[in-house]
């Protein structure tokens, strides 16, 4: 029997992290941060002197950097040719060059054979990120797709990483607008995904209402 999956996509700030990490530690689940992928990939240009606002410069580059993604939800870990990079693709300078880099074509080819090679390597998975019920798993047993209010998202975000709300909130969307405004696998609901809008829940009742989607799932499965 093949692994159950489960997809969960959204904005930036929406929840997704948080909410899939806390879905996978209560189910005994494993976890992939395809997000974390996309900013390895990205720090890597970085490091390399890629010029980033060339998308020829980085898809010649596409197959080069090494990245490494751990599964476990409790401590999630992220390799760029050998080397701890969870700190530094969390970086201003990542957040800024991610979306186009993301959007370059063969990085998501690239990334997207990784994805599936971690997803159908093992046992059952929450994956979140962008694509992940329309592209990466489009057979993934449960779809979420989570919202929040742009001014939620940039709240919660100023609170973890600090900075201003408003600057917060100008980068999440000018992200958002490259993310679902690009050709290949945009940011965008799934067919069959359940839309959570996560603006007057907490983080608990969230993972709440998904854990309760899987075991909707797997009890029918049984
Ligand atoms: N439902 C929620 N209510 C309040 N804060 C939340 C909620 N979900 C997530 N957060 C907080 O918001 C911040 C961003 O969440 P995160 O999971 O990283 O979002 P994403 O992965 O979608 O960017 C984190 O500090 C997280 O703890
Ligand atoms: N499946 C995915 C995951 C992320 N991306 C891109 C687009 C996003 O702006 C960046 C960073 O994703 P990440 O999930 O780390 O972003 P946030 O932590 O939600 O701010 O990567 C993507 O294109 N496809």
């Amino acid at each position: 029997m093949s692994s159950l999956v489960v997809a969960i996509d959204g904005p930036s700030g929406s929840g997704k992290s948080s909410t899939s990490r806390g879905v996978a530690s209560r189910l005994g689940m494993r976890y992939l941060d395809t997000g974390a992928m996309f900013r390895a990939i990205t720090w890597w240009m970085l490091t390399h002197d890629v010029d980033v606002t060339d998308a020829d410069a980085v898809a010649a580059r596409a197959g080069d950097a090494i990245i490494e993604s751990g599964t476990d939800p409790q401590a999630p870990t992220i390799l760029v040719d050998g080397e701890d990079a969870s700190v530094a693709i969390r970086s201003d300078a990542v957040n800024a060059a991610v979306s186009p880099v993301s959007a370059v074509p063969a990085v998501r080819t690239r990334l997207l054979e990784l994805q599936r090679s971690i997803i159908e390597a093992g046992s059952d998975i929450v994956v979140e990120g962008r694509d992940i019920g329309s592209v990466v798993a489009p057979g993934a047993a449960v779809k979420v797709y989570l919202t929040a209010d742009p001014a939620a998202r940039a709240t919660r975000r100023a609170a973890e990483a600090g900075g201003d709300v408003a600057t917060t909130q100008e980068s999440l969307l000018a992200r958002d607008r490259i993310d679902s405004g690009r050709a290949t696998a945009p940011l965008t609901m799934a067919d069959g995904a359940v839309h959570i809008d996560t603006t007057p829940y907490t983080l608990d009742e969230v993972v709440g209402q998904v854990v309760a989607l899987v075991e909707a799932v797997s009890g029918a499965e049984a």
